[in-house]
């Protein structure tokens, strides 16, 4: 008897890794889409979710965190994670409950891609990969982090400009450009916010063209508490290389340069934004906040590593930046291998070391020092946070997740881990060198932690997130005591179902919210959120230039937005 496959014909979505014209929706059979990692692509809201334990009563606010979450299936077969769309959750905690939303970020690449029902962008920052129907629109997926700013929620990635979602629908107001005064291409996903004056320090890199043409340029803004831009100036970088954290002390800024190297060459011949060079050094690039010129930027520089996420960052008496990250040994984004790998070989997840490291710069040290770090710790974690009240200031606790490979996991259940082991939580102190940590157990990891402040002290508070049960593919929501991880979660939240491997998340206090809520409704006050109006630079450019006939520019042959 025929066998059902035998009747049924077979359909190959992709010859030769290019998706084959067919209707259908099906994703790559790839580990980028399966199992864990599996598009999750839900939009909806569950009023109460069950919990075991309790949940603080004292907690009134909303936790806030972003995954990318394809919502078609990629043009190439061998698509990113990081290509995902934008999708913002938001977990409402009031009173002992908690509430679930989650709606995609209605990005231009979403809405272009929805109205022809099919992926249109192609590869992870390579714009000559892009079907011509999405020539000069902007091409971010907004999926990396998003932030609380002036009565709204930021949705960004560090390839564009930020998107504006009211923080209570979730619904997308537009791509904001701070009401016309910031024109960069690119905008990072992790601006820092100073606790003391209210400000937003943040900052573009690959900024001089139309943000996916390797161009060196660098700018920084400061955005003052209402809203006006205070600064802003263009830094040259030493290559076109990732800076996709930085840090801030009360008088600087601190950017990290990664050794993942975009060449234009590469771009146009369809291939890989990044390339790992492991011949590169790390570098440290520190500017002044207040009144920078293009000249006063420093760089630092360190033996080729490759950069997590920021802990904390602030000035000693005798005015050394301290800075600390995790930083690991080798290429973490193995997607991203060097250009000389032999063809046909298959990038392979690498065994890295990423340790939590102190930098102490010299800000009047001559640019090109050399650097090694004032202390590090024995650990392997990422996704560093703090007492996000002590911002610019010198801190003690700081929190993350933590690899252990000595622990037991159940692999015949749950696979390879997605996304990492990160199986446990660590909550450290630099003073005595502590670490308090929690384990998930042998079949769940954990997603980066956000600090909930609750007492006045550093560290007084609590610990959220997500937790990955991988072998039933479902997450729960942990909280903790932040100072007592070890005691395990006083509550669990259960999610019915499976969310997506996500970056970045923040805290949000109620009363915040509801102060800026009503500021934008009053008569007289300052208005609801406006979408920005006129297109970037580059669009116009380009829009011009086509009308001129004039061939393409780049920010490598000196196009630039200011
Ligand atoms: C974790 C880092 C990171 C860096 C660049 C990205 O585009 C990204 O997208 C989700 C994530
Ligand atoms: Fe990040």
């Amino acid at each position: 008897m025929a066998h059902i496959h035998d009747l049924a014909p077979r359909i190959t979505h992709y010859h030769a890794g290019v998706r084959n014209p067919t209707n259908q929706l099906k994703f790559p059979d790839t580990d980028v889409f399966k199992g864990f990692n599996a598009p999750s692509r839900l939009e909806g809201e569950i009023t109460d979710l069950e919990v075991d334990g309790t949940i603080p009563p004292e907690i009134d606010g909303t936790f806030y965190r972003i995954q990318p979450d394809h919502r078609y299936p990629p043009k190439f077969e061998d698509d990113l994670q990081f290509n995902g769309d934008g999708a913002v959750t938001a977990i409402r905690i009031q009173k002992g409950h908690a509430d679930f939303k989650q709606r995609y970020v209605r990005t231009e690449r979403h809405e272009a891609e929805t109205a022809e029902r099919r992926a249109l962008f192609g590869r992870y920052r390579n714009l000559y990969t892009d079907d011509e129907l999405v020539k000069g629109v902007i091409r971010t997926a907004s999926n990396t982090n998003v932030v609380f700013w002036r009565g709204m929620l930021l949705a960004m990635k560090e390839d564009g400009p930020p998107f504006a979602l009211d923080p209570v629908t979730l619904e997308t107001v537009g791509r904001y450009d701070f009401e016309g005064q910031v024109q960069s291409p690119t905008f990072t996903a992790h601006p820092k916010f100073d606790p003391v004056t209210g400000e937003m320090v943040c900052f573009g890199y690959e900024a001089g063209g139309n943000g996916n043409d390797a161009s060196n340029d660098i700018v920084v803004y400061t955005i003052n508490a209402d809203g006006v831009k205070t600064e802003e100036c263009w830094y040259k970088s030493p290559f076109c290389g990732m800076i996709h954290d930085c840090g801030i002390s009360e008088n600087y800024l601190v950017m990290p340069l990664t050794p993942l190297k975009c060449s234009l060459e590469r771009l146009k011949k369809g291939g890989n934004h990044w390339a790992w060079d492991p011949n590169e050094d790390q570098w440290y690039g520190v500017v002044p906040r207040r009144g920078g010129k293009p000249d006063d930027i420093k760089w630092f520089r360190s033996a080729n590593a490759f950069h997590g996420h920021t802990a904390g960052c602030y000035e000693t008496a005798n005015g050394s930046i301290v800075y600390d990250l995790t930083v690991a040994d080798g290429n973490v984004f193995f997607f991203f291998p060097p250009d000389d790998m032999p063809p046909g070989s298959v990038p392979q997840r690498n065994k890295l070391k990423s340790e939590t490291c102190r930098w102490v710069l010299d800000p009047s040290a001559p640019t090109g020092t050399y650097i090694t770090p004032e202390r590090s710790w024995n650990t392997s974690g990422e996704f560093s946070r703090i007492d996000d009240r002590l911002v610019t200031k010198r801190y003690d606790h700081f929190w993350q997740c933590k690899i252990d490979p000595a622990r037991e996991y159940d692999f015949a259940s749950c696979g390879p881990p997605a996304g990492g082991l990160f199986n446990c939580l660590g909550h450290y102190k630099w003073s005595d060198q502590s670490e308090d940590v929690y384990w998930a157990g042998p079949r769940a990891t954990f997603q980066e932690p956000t600090f909930i402040p609750g007492g006045k002290g550093e560290g007084e508070g609590w610990l959220i997130a997500l937790v990955n049960q991988l072998d039933v593919l479902r997450n729960d929501i942990m909280i903790f005591d932040a100072l007592e991880l070890s005691a395990g979660p006083v509550a669990t939240i259960r999610l019915p179902f499976k969310l997506k491997l996500g970056l970045h998340g923040n805290f949000v206090d109620h009363a915040d919210i509801a102060e800026w809520q009503a500021r934008r409704r009053q008569a007289g006050g300052i208005g609801p959120v406006k979408a920005a109006e006129r297109p970037l630079p580059w669009q116009l450019a380009m829009e011009s230039d086509a009308f001129n006939g004039h061939a393409e520019r780049n920010g490598e042959n000196g196009f630039s937005s200011h």
